[in-house]
Order: structure tokens, then C-alpha cells, then sequence
């Protein structure tokens, strides 16, 4: 392990008495209460609580989450015009839903992706709408910005907005991050409210607003430029050509293809995968569109699913399976669309889109999954607010939280429309620091925080931040990481490690936007998390062959024992 020096990989047994009854609502954090969701919502609830005697808030149903709409009394407050922008991919539908955002005299765009909410805020201050920037690890303010555009899960639901945009509506049947999606639709409050997706989520969607009177508008859309399933698998890596992207769903494969790819040396790629920093996705990506750049073919993840906007003519599945945290599994329908549309994107280079497999036992999978309609969406995920939790742990001061969000999964009474997420991640989570002296709002917010936790170092960087956290109330980024230490990998291995260092830093540079006296260190996290992406993309560029001799200088030992080339050296 390079750069961290995770001293403690047993969690301590700290001790829980008496943690819940000190716990305290903290109105004052505007950010968290956000991200919390539904604070304003759950008021109701509060209020209720506070002035009722112990028996009444006893009979209070906190697991009933049958009526989730009823947790957004702003939105209630308002009659939204609900506008659904749905079709294939590559269709205009987002397109359509930011023209009226930009004209409206506030707004908001809630995006899946930290890339799309940054596409957004660029193309609105571009075309002179001053547009905020908030996802969990940045804030970008802009003076006197009516407009936002945030990830998902920084949705505002306490706030009034004229417009709200809220894209690819479809996740809200995503078992992780579903609940997310279901609260920008209940909560938002807008006096018109976009939403872009899959024709699939329309019956669901229609059937989850009918209790909020919302007036429904459905507008269909047909795809821009052709998308052509062809006949023949590509059969071999001689065939590949210019604009081609070649999917395939691990890290090891696509390192293996773009060596594979690039020894036949007429050709150069860029790579896109999910725990490349978004920063470097994006920057291969701008490689891979640039006509004069060398980096003509694209081997990539189905993290191309959604965000990017590519300039690629053709899309070959390398596979059409995927290992999906158990098993390996067909692709399914959705998932062949949202890839394959990624060929021909109007207004690209490439007016028409192809799309292939490299092996032809693969072409019927292809061609079917094409055909036929994504299936209808049939729940949304739901997760109880932290306000409930709250509440109910007040009822149970014994449990911690690890017990009482299994509760609340196993017991949680929902209607037939929604389903409680999956949330084995926030458990582990959950296991880590129910043991340590803090409040169960901050448990509470270590749960929701972005930390993979089937990654080890990921898993040990949020245990060492909590530890320090409830030992010393203040978490120096430097006790647990060395600068100077980061370097070029030189292997896919020290690659893997750096991804992994990166997702510590920026879960440190979160953590600081929410726990701000106790993560002084924001800056040192995020510039040391620019150069992670830099020393991450000097490798992709060494990586297989170069078609001609660079003229970057091979990389030098600079400061503090850094690895760095010159381009990289003037970011540090
Ligand atoms: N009327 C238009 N005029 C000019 N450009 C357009 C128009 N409609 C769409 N585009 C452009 O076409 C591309 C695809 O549009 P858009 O991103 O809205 O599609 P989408 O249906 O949201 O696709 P996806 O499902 O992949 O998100 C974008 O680059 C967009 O700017
Ligand atoms: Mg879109």
C-alpha cells in the first residue's frame, strides 16, 4: 500500500451506551440536510414527535413507508407539470428538457453522473445562464447563478425552483441507487418538472405521481441518426478501424484488447472504465474524439453507457456477458441499447452508427435485445430518510444503526410499487462504525458516503477516517497519507492501487464538504487526487505501443519523491 498508512485494520470496540439519546438533528448543515433527503419533509414527522407524549410517538408506524410522497410537503405544496421526455437513446430527450431549463428564470439539472452534471453546468454558463456546479465532492459556485446542475443525490427538495430537469428517469428502478431517482421525483419542487429516459419507467412513473395530482405530460421521441445491428461479427482485431469502441466489462480485458488492438500498430486507444477518476475518463474521452489526436479506437466499460458524449462510429461487444457481483450473466436488454446507442451520435463525426460483436455466436443476442422493447419498470427503490431512522431509534436506544437499518430492511411496510434498496454496502458501513463514539447522524452520514467497500483500501481508508474522527474529532489528511509517496505505476497492479488511492482521497474531500471543522484538509485531498489522475494518465500513456517518439520527457523524480513528467510537474 503506496501512500496510506493504514494502521488499524481492526476496528477498536469504542463502546455505544448512551451515543443515541446525545443525538441531535442539525438544521445548520444545509449540505447535509440535503444529501440526507427530505429533511423538510419528515418535518411533519418531527414536529409530531416532539410534541407528543411518549406513548403517541410509540404509535407512530416509522416503518410504514407506504405513502413516500407525503414526505415532501414542499413539492405537495405545488401543482408540477410533469413533462416526460422518453425514447431510444441518442433521441434529443435531454436535449429537449435543457432548452427549457436554460430558459427559465431558476432551475435545476440532477444528472446520474458527476460528468453529465459538469456537461451541464459548462453548456448553461456557456450559453450565459449562470449555473452552480454541486455533486458530493465539489462545489462550484458562479455569482448570481439561479441555475444548478447536481448529481442526483445533491437534489434539493426543500427548495423552489421554476424548471427541473431530472435525466435518464429510468435508474429509479437501480437497486443501489434507485431511492435517490424516487426522491428527486416525489421532492422536487418545480413548477415544471423534465424528465428524460427510457419509455420503460412510463406506467410506473404515472402510477407513483397519481397520489400527488401532478398534471402528466408524455412526449415520445424517435432516434436522431440511424443505428445499424450488422451481420457480420468482426471476427479480427485487423479489422478494427478508426471510431471504433470495443466494450468489454473488466479492467484486466481491456487492458488486455487495447494491448492486443495496439500491436497490430495502425492503431492507438483511449480507455473509459468505472474507477478511472472521472477527471481521466473524461480526458480519454476528449483524446479519443479529437480527429488529430493519435488515439483513434476507444476499448471501454459500459461506464460509456451513459455521460460521455463520444464520436464513435461503431460499437463491438467483445462479450455480450458480464460478471455481476455473483454471477456471469447475459447482458440484458437495457444495458445492449444504452451501449449500442452510443454509436452515431448526432451531430458526431459519424451520422450513422454500427454495431457488431466480435464473435458471431454473439450476433443473435445483439440483434434480438435491439428488437425488442426494455421491459416495463415495475417498482422504484425506496430507503427510509435519516429522519425516520431517527425517529425510530429513539423507540430502540439499544440497537445501532447496523441493527436498525436491518429492521428497517426486513420490516419496512411498502406498496407495490416501490422496493427497499439494496443496501449491503451501507451495512458494511454500518458494522464499521456502529462501534465508534459517534452521533448516528454521522454514522449516518459515513453510511451514505461514496466508499466502495469490496475494495480493501477503499474499506480501510473510510475505517481510519471514522476511527480518528470519533477519537480525535479531527481527521489530518497527512496522519494517514504520505505525499510524495505517489508515483507512475509500472504495473496494472500499482494501477489498481492508485484507482483505489484516488476513491480514499476523494471520500476524504466528500467527507470534508459535510463534516467541515473535523476534514480541514480539502485542498491537499483534491490536489493530491489530480495527481493520482495524472500519474494515472502518464501510465495510459506509456501503456502497448506509441506510434511515434513522444515529446513528453521521460519522467523525473521531482519533489517529495513524486514520479512525475514535466506536463504533470506543473500541476503539483
Ligand atoms: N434539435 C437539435 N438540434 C441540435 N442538436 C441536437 C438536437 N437534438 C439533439 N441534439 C444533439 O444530439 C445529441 C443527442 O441528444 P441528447 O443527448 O438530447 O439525446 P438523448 O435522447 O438524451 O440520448 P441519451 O438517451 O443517450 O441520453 C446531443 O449531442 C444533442 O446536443
Ligand atoms: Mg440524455
Amino acid at each position: 500500500m503506496a501512500a496510506f498508512l493504514l494502521r488499524h485494520r481492526q476496528v477498536s470496540t469504542l463502546g455505544v451506551s448512551g451515543i443515541l439519546k446525545a443525538d441531535k438533528l442539525d438544521p445548520s448543515r444545509p449540505h447535509v440536510e440535503s444529501r440526507l433527503g427530505a429533511l423538510a419533509g419528515v418535518c411533519n414527522l418531527l414536529r409530531e414527535y416532539s410534541t407528543s407524549n411518549d406513548n403517541r410517538a410509540h404509535k407512530f408506524d416509522f416503518l410504514d413507508l407506504t405513502c413516500p410522497h407525503a414526505w415532501y410537503p414542499v413539492a405537495r405544496r405545488k401543482n408540477r407539470k410533469i413533462f416526460l421526455h422518453v425514447g431510444p437513446t441518442n433521441s434529443g430527450k435531454t436535449y429537449h428538457a435543457l432548452k427549457q431549463l436554460e430558459s427559465s428564470p431558476s432551475g435545476v439539472y440532477c444528472g446520474p453522473l458527476r460528468l453529465l452534471a459538469w456537461e451541464v453546468a459548462k453548456r448553461l454558463n456557456k450559453a450565459n445562464v449562470p449555473c452552480d456546479l454541486i455533486t458530493g465532492q465539489e462545489r462550484e459556485e458562479v455569482n448570481g447563478a439561479k441555475h444548478k446542475a447536481v448529481t442526483v443525490e445533491m437534489a434539493d427538495v426543500t427548495s423552489n425552483y421554476s424548471c427541473a430537469v431530472v435525466d435518464e428517469i429510468q435508474m429509479l428502478g437501480c437497486m443501489t441507487r434507485g431511492f435517490s431517482f424516487t426522491r428527486a421525483l416525489l421532492g422536487i419542487s418545480a413548477d415544471e418538472l423534465h424528465l428524460c429516459g427510457d419509455p420503460a419507467a412510463v406506467p410506473l412513473i404515472q402510477e407513483i405521481l397519481k397520489p400527488t395530482g401532478d398534471d402528466i405530460h408524455v412526449q415520445y421521441y424517435e432516434r436522431l441518426s440511424p443505428l445499424v445491428p450488422s451481420q457480420k461479427p468482426l471476427g479480427s482485431f485487423k479489422n478494427i478501424q478508426t471510431g471504433d469502441c470495443i466494450v468489454t466489462f473488466s479492467r484486466r480485458e481491456i487492458y488486455k484488447l487495447k494491448g492486443q488492438i495496439e500491436r497490430g500498430r495502425k492503431h492507438l486507444c483511449s480507455v473509459v472504465y468505472g474507477s478511472l477518476p472521472p477527471e481521466t475518463r473524461t480526458r480519454q474521452a476528449t483524446m479519443f474524439n479529437d480527429a488529430s489526436s493519435e488515439f483513434d479506437v476507444l476499448v471501454a466499460s459500459d461506464a460509456i453507457g451513459m455521460g460521455l458524449n463520444l464520436n464513435i462510429s461503431r460499437i463491438i461487444f467483445s462479450t455480450m456477458k458480464k460478471f455481476d457481483g455473483v454471477e456471469m450473466r447475459d447482458l440484458t436488454i437495457s444495458e445492449v441499447k444504452q451501449i449500442a446507442g452510443r454509436a452515431g451520435r448526432y451531430g458526431s463525426d459519424f451520422p450513422v452508427g454500427e454495431v457488431t460483436c466480435l464473435l458471431a455466436d454473439d450476433l443473435p443476442l445483439l440483434h434480438s435485445s435491439l428488437k425488442s422493447p426494455s421491459p416495463i419498470l415495475e417498482c422504484a427503490g425506496l430507503f427510509p430518510t435519516f429522519d425516520l431512522i431517527f425517529m425510530y431509534s429513539r423507540l430502540h436506544p439499544k440497537k445501532g444503526l447496523y441493527r436498525i437499518m436491518e429492521h428497517f430492511l426486513e420490516n419496512a411496510k411498502l406498496s407495490e410499487n416501490y422496493f427497499i434498496a439494496n443496501c449491503e454496502e451501507m451495512l458494511k458501513v454500518a458494522a464499521v462504525v456502529d462501534v465508534l463514539p459517534i452521533s448516528l447522524h454521522d454514522k449516518y452520514l459515513f453510511v451514505i458516503s461514496p466508499v466502495d467497500m469490496r475494495n480493501e483500501i477503499s474499506s480501510q481508508g473510510l475505517t481510519q477516517f471514522a476511527q480518528n474522527y470519533a477519537q480525535k474529532g479531527i481527521v489530518r489528511l497527512k496522519e494517514i497519507f504520505t505525499p510524495g509517496t505517489l508515483q507512475v505505476p509500472k504495473t496494472e497492479s500499482a494501477l489498481k492501487e492508485l484507482e483505489s488511492i484516488h476513491k480514499v482521497l476523494d471520500l476524504y474531500v466528500w467527507l470534508s464538504f459535510r463534516l467541515e471543522d473535523s476534514f480541514p484538509d480539502r485542498e491537499l485531498a483534491a490536489s493530491q487526487k489530480a495527481i493520482c489522475g495524472l500519474l494515472i494518465e502518464e501510465f495510459l500513456e506509456r501503456f502497448g505501443w506509441q506510434k511515434q517518439p513522444k515529446t513528453r520527457k521521460l519522467p523525473s523524480r521531482v519533489n517529495s519523491g513524486f514520479l512525475l513528467s514535466k506536463e504533470t510537474r506543473q500541476y503539483v
